[in-house]
């Protein structure tokens, strides 16, 4: 049994907006692969992106984030599949007739020119008179809060400044779809929080159909209407933030969204029933595996704040255990639970405190704790899942 944490995430990260969309779709990306020589970095992606949507492409590096983006911009050809804007196919259209406007990770801005020049350089190829194209640079400077800042270089502006820059000059030429590859991650963390919230509102104002990859799943939660999980050029969750983070589809996205703790070495014993050892555990939320048969081998997972401390005796999937460890966080404790998983071994599930509840209940290291699995809130795969 083991608890992977990856990126240490606290509650905040959970996510509370689901957004409903029903507006017609925009993009459609059909059956992508993508192999650089014997390589295949995109494995049979399809998704579909609707008007006015915010999506996030995650996952870890190498995993074919940006290849994607770089195939839905025109900037990369496609080994197999097609992408459709607007039902129309547009496979074999270059990024210059895809009206796209594309933001990088490094600022990509032109260091000889000025923040207006940067901006106003797509205006200019659209044959806008220069009283135009002052009023609408003008604009741009108030909406990315650059306002008095366009008579100055690259260089002498800041990280965020210089990709709130590359941002006005993306959304200049009014792209009907906005691409960001990794726009923040070249910021401070305060930069990046501020910056993250900025990028969203002026999306959502403007309407404008935005895709951005990145590998922070903080980042993808907090901005996205929908997240796609990459996982080895493979398209393995395409959901609301609520979902993913609630339902991940694999163990893989379980473990790299958020914190989880797996229970290894479990069983399938009857319809929504599992067990290790003589414990046996009640789960609503079975993952595909209501098909398996029983005795099938599974892993069950739980989120450390869905271990409930607390239980009315009447509770079910309960487990004896001891605390075995406890890391303060602040607003909470991440404390390790040992208890016997089978005769010959203890095994080890994190619960997520409060600080107050710890004080409250006077949780100390060896200290026993009754603990229960809410049954809607365990996840289990078979064991074949990625
Ligand atoms: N032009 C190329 N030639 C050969 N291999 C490539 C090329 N571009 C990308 N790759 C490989 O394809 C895989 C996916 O690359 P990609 O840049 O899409 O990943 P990513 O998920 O965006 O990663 P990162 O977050 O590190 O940028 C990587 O293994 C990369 O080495």
């Amino acid at each position: 049994m083991s608890l992977h944490n990856q990126r240490q995430p606290t509650k905040d990260l959970k996510p509370k907006r689901t957004t409903m969309n029903a507006n017609p779709v925009y993009l459609t990306v059909r059956d992508v692969s993508k192999n650089f020589g014997n390589f295949t970095a995109l494995a049979d992606v399809s998704f579909e992106a609707r008007r006015g949507e915010f999506l996030s492409i995650l996952g870890p590096s190498g995993c074919g984030k940006t290849t994607l983006l770089r195939v839905v911009a025109g900037l990369e050809k496609q080994t197999r599949g097609k992408v459709f804007i607007e039902n129309r196919d547009v496979s074999a259209l270059p990024v210059s007739k895809r009206n796209v406007g594309i933001v990088f990770q490094s600022y990509a801005l032109f260091p000889n020119l000025t923040a207006r020049e940067n901006i106003a350089y797509g205006l200019r190829s659209q044959g806008k008179s220069r009283q135009d194209i002052r009023q609408q640079v003008d604009g741009l400077l108030d909406l990315v809060g650059l306002r008095g800042m366009g008579r100055k270089h690259p260089a002498k502006l800041s990280g965020g400044q210089q990709q709130r820059v590359a941002l006005a000059r993306a959304i200049a030429v009014s792209p009907d779809l906005l691409l960001l590859d990794e726009p923040l991650s070249a910021l401070d963390a305060k930069v990046r929080i501020k910056l993250r919230s900025e990028i969203r509102q002026l999306q959502q104002r403007l309407g404008i159909t935005t895709i951005m990859v990145t590998h922070d799943q903080e980042e993808a939660l907090t901005m996205a209407d929908r997240i796609l999980v990459i996982d080895r050029g493979r398209l393995v969750q395409d959901g609301s933030p609520n979902q993913v983070y609630d339902r991940p589809a694999t163990p893989f996205v379980a473990n790299f969204i958020g914190a989880m703790n797996f229970i290894e070495g479990a069983e399938k014993i009857d319809s929504g029933v599992y067990g290790i050892g003589k414990t046996r555990f009640a789960v609503t939320g079975e993952n595909g595996t209501s098909r398996l048969p029983a005795g099938s081998r599974v892993t069950i997972a739980i989120r450390p704040e869905d271990v409930m401390l607390r239980h009315d005796p009447t509770a079910i999937n309960l487990l004896e255990t001891r605390v075995a460890g406890m890391e303060y966080r602040g607003s909470l404790f991440r404390i390790d639970l040992s208890w016997p998983a089978t005769l010959d071994k203890a095994a080890t599930i994190t619960a997520d405190v409060p600080a107050e509840t710890v004080r409250r209940l006077d949780i100390v290291p060896e200290k026993p704790l009754s603990v229960y699995l809410p049954v809607d809130r365990l996840r289990v795969y078979s064991v074949t899942d990625g």
